[in-house]
């Protein structure tokens, strides 16, 4: 056994109390074996991580994004969804290869990496690409092709969600066991009725979880509910993809009837305040949400529509953004939080994660706190959701590994990352542009 002392600082516990301990972990099974308040046992780790003046949380889980999208951060903004996608992203990734998103996934997972993020669950194109950078950067994901069958044909539609499909089944448990796949049919508008009544079934039957957009935008809730003449989650229920593994991103515009619904089911919402807010698809009713007892997790969606993917940003922009939905500033308070960006996203992905203590993945992130914006500390809890930053984080562990030192990446090169990106941003820009 090889082990590793995260030692002398103070450690969030799963009830958001906050106490003076080391958090000793066994990196050959990734878990955590204790946490030990000062005074006990403390035997010699074969590494340590300093914690001292530091705050060691779980790990942020980005319970949604299309990580290569960093390749577009900047590109188009200000913007509503359906004209951003269609008029500016859509033919952009039409010139997207494998490479690409290799070196857009690469770009997303080092920012992730340095913000205190340790799982994230992608929906792109390549996906084999996302799972290889995964693999090599040491962190954790849950990873689907998102699939999409309007203006395609019959058969590039059936091959669209074959293709959903087999990546699922054919990536399950990559990287050690790291990477986990689910269905992920795009929307319930992107993606047509016969489609749906036939691969959702199967996926479900082959006990893979399922993953999509739901209830982003009015223009997208209106005609669904014109053609069915029920709410969105309504169909979606039909159809089978609500279950207690399956997870939808946004949420936005959705009812009580929807909330009890997904409350019933066990299905998660992933809420994406900062998107939400930047294409101005609405508010979602996220303390609604909670109230009627629906799991929430935080996600950043694309770069192109938020357009950095730390969860620090995330949690702030979801208490400010909650309220105002809410009109109540007691709604979506600091404490929720931080349990939808550590426990809510992790029971949304299936995982062991979100939460310091003996038995949960070593999946963690040390915040220094001698800084003048987290001074003086009255509140954890509250710095994390109101003042905190990704660029606070001193160290990353995932799965027990070091990924980030002092804030030096371990596992990829940064520069060379960074330049990568660079260039292959400009060169497909240019591509599409031709
Ligand atoms: N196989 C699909 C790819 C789907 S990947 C997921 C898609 O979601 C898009 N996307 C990014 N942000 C959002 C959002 O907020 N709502 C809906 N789609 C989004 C993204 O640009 C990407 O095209 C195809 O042939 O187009
Ligand atoms: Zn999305």
């Amino acid at each position: 056994m090889t082990t590793l002392r995260i030692a002398d600082g103070r450690v969030l516990r799963p009830d958001h109390t906050v106490e003076r301990a080391d958090v000793l972990v066994d990196q050959a099974s990734g878990e955590i074996l204790a946490v030990e308040p000062e005074g006990e046992g403390r035997a010699s780790a074969d590494d340590r991580l300093d914690a001292e003046g530091s705050l060691v949380i779980p790990g942020l889980v980005n319970a949604h994004t299309h990580v290569a999208m960093t390749l577009l951060r900047g590109y188009a903004d200000d913007k509503p969804l359906d004209a951003w996608l269609q008029e500016d992203i859509w033919p952009v990734e039409a010139e997207l290869t494998a490479e690409d998103v290799r070196a857009g996934a690469r770009l997303g997972i080092l920012e992730m990496i340095r913000s205190g993020t340790t799982a994230f669950a992608d929906m792109y194109f390549f996906m084999p690409e996302v799972v290889a950078a995964v693999e090599e950067s040491g962190m954790r994901a849950l990873l689907g092709y998102g699939a999409i069958t309007v203006g395609n044909d019959d058969e590039a539609a059936h091959q669209e969600m074959r293709d959903g499909l087999d990546f699922a089944e054919g990536y399950d448990g990559a990287a050690d066991g790291r990477v986990s796949t689910a269905f992920m049919p795009h929307s319930l508008t992107t993606v047509g009725e016969d489609y749906l009544r036939e691969y959702v079934p199967e996926a479900r039957e082959a006990g893979i979880p399922i993953h999509f957009h739901a209830n982003e935008t009015a223009g997208e809730v209106d005609p669904l509910v014109a053609d069915h003449d029920e709410r969105p989650l309504e169909y979606a229920d039909d159809i089978g993809m609500l279950a207690d593994t399956s997870f939808l991103a946004h949420g936005v515009h959705t009812d009580r009837t929807e909330h009890e619904l997904l409350a019933e089911r066990d299905t998660a919402v992933i809420h994406c305040p900062a998107s939400n807010m930047k294409l101005a698809s609405g508010m979602a009713p996220v303390q609604a949400m909670r109230d009627r007892g629906v799991t929430v997790g935080l996600g950043t969606d694309g770069a192109a529509s938020n357009n950095d993917l730390s969860l620090f940003d995330e949690m702030r922009d979801a208490a400010m953004l909650g309220k105002l939905a809410a009109d109540d500033a007691s709604a979506v308070a600091a404490d929720a939080v931080v349990e939808m960006a550590t426990q809510g996203g992790a029971e949304a992905l299936g995982l062991a994660s979100g939460r310091l203590e003996a038995g949960a993945n070593a999946d963690l992130a040390v915040l220094d706190l001698d800084q003048p914006h987290l001074t003086p500390d009255h509140d954890l809890v509250s710095h994390l959701t109101y003042a905190a930053s990704g660029s606070d984080v001193r160290h990353t562990v995932c799965d027990g590994q070091v990924l980030m030192r002092d804030r030096t990446v371990q596992t990829l090169d940064e520069q060379a990352v960074l330049a990568d990106a660079r260039e292959r941003a400009q060169a497909l820009i240019d591509r599409a542009e031709s």
